[in-house]
């Protein structure tokens, strides 16, 4: 018998359809991990209301501010009343508050954009000209204005479900969502489109889960140890170096992917990271690509390198 006591881990979430549902697989997940290595833990799950959940109607860019879905998260973590949190990753600030980490981030799934269209359309040149399409994400209008800009990029707020549902009821041409958020509920059959990475750089983090916990908690240190993966660890710590260094939060137009190339035997890992900024208005948009073996030294590369042409002036004039 392992000397693991009984334990009721409890597990915080946002109450939208999509954090309750990865919570869910992630729980699953542990729950397997927890019977396999023979811990006696079962798990609970707490919800808790956000700043960012309750201002959902607001447009979030205007407000600002950085993880507003994740700060009474944080802040029940740090108080004991839950022992882990589920986030989506490119919802985390580059910062953890002292005494949390990042214990696990689960294998990643397609971090790409997509496009839910209305009926008949396939692709996004099948969007007619001048067409309306819905984000409130300036990283999305940016891209897509740049490649086409005849596009009427619109705010549209809510969780997936409603901005969904706005498509038919406002009128909209499509609306660019997260593959990633989609294939978790279930629903990729209202993928109209994939948007491929050379048009829209995904947002850091896109399609990675961060599980946070407190640093002193072993316990749950070791069982998220075992639901970590390596190689979407690496990716996504690169991304979030290259955010970090560019101090850069949701409501500015920057974008990173980092991909892990074929490792050669016995060498170590070259990750690849593309990172962009540009203006809302799609005039600007900047790309650098390096390969390295060091996620954070990688970041803070292509970071400079994007610098150097502008970056930091063109995220200083918008408010970033
Ligand atoms: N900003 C909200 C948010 N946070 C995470 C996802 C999707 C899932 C993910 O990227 O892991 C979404 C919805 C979206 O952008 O369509």
């Amino acid at each position: 018998m392992k000397e693991t006591a009984n334990r009721v881990i409890v597990v915080g979430t946002r109450q939208s359809a999509l954090a309750l549902t990865q919570t869910g697989q992630v729980i699953d997940q542990l729950q397997k991990l927890s019977d396999e290595h023979g811990f006696s833990y079962t798990f609970e799950v707490k919800k808790i209301v956000t700043k960012g959940d309750r201002i959902l109607d607001v447009t979030l860019s205007k407000v600002g501010g950085k993880g507003l879905f994740v700060k009474e998260i944080e802040q029940a973590l740090i108080d004991g009343d839950i022992d882990l949190a589920v986030h989506s990753m490119k919802d985390m600030p580059y910062e953890l508050p002292e005494g949390l980490m990042n214990g696990a981030i689960p294998l990643r799934v397609d971090p790409r954009d997509c496009l839910v269209m209305k009926e008949g359309l396939q692709s996004i040149e099948d969007l007619p000209e001048g067409a309306r399409v819905g984000t409130s994400s300036l990283r999305r209008s940016c891209q897509l204005k740049h490649a086409r800009p005849d596009l009427r990029l619109e705010s549209i707020r809510g969780n997936i479900d409603s901005r969904i549902r706005k498509l038919e009821a406002e009128g909209f041409d499509a609306v660019v969502l997260a593959t990633a958020g989609l294939t978790r509920m279930g629903w990729q059959d209202r993928i109209s489109a994939t948007v491929p990475v050379d048009v829209c750089i995904p947002a850091v983090g896109q399609g990675a889960l961060g599980i946070e916990c407190r640093t002193d908690d072993l316990q749950i240190r070791e069982l998220l140890a075992l639901l970590n993966d390596r190689e979407s660890e690496l990716a996504v710590r690169a991304e979030r170096s290259f955010l970090g260094a560019l101090n850069g939060g949701c409501q500015v137009p920057i974008g990173a992917y980092a991909v892990l190339l074929e490792a050669e035997a016995g060498r170590e890992p070259v990750l690849e990271l593309t990172g962009m900024v540009g203006s809302p208005d799609g005039e600007i948009l900047l790309k650098e690509q390096l390969r390295g073996t060091n996620p954070e030294q990688l970041g803070r590369d292509v970071a400079a390198a994007l610098v150097e042409r502008g970056a930091d002036r063109i995220l200083a004039e918008i408010g970033g």
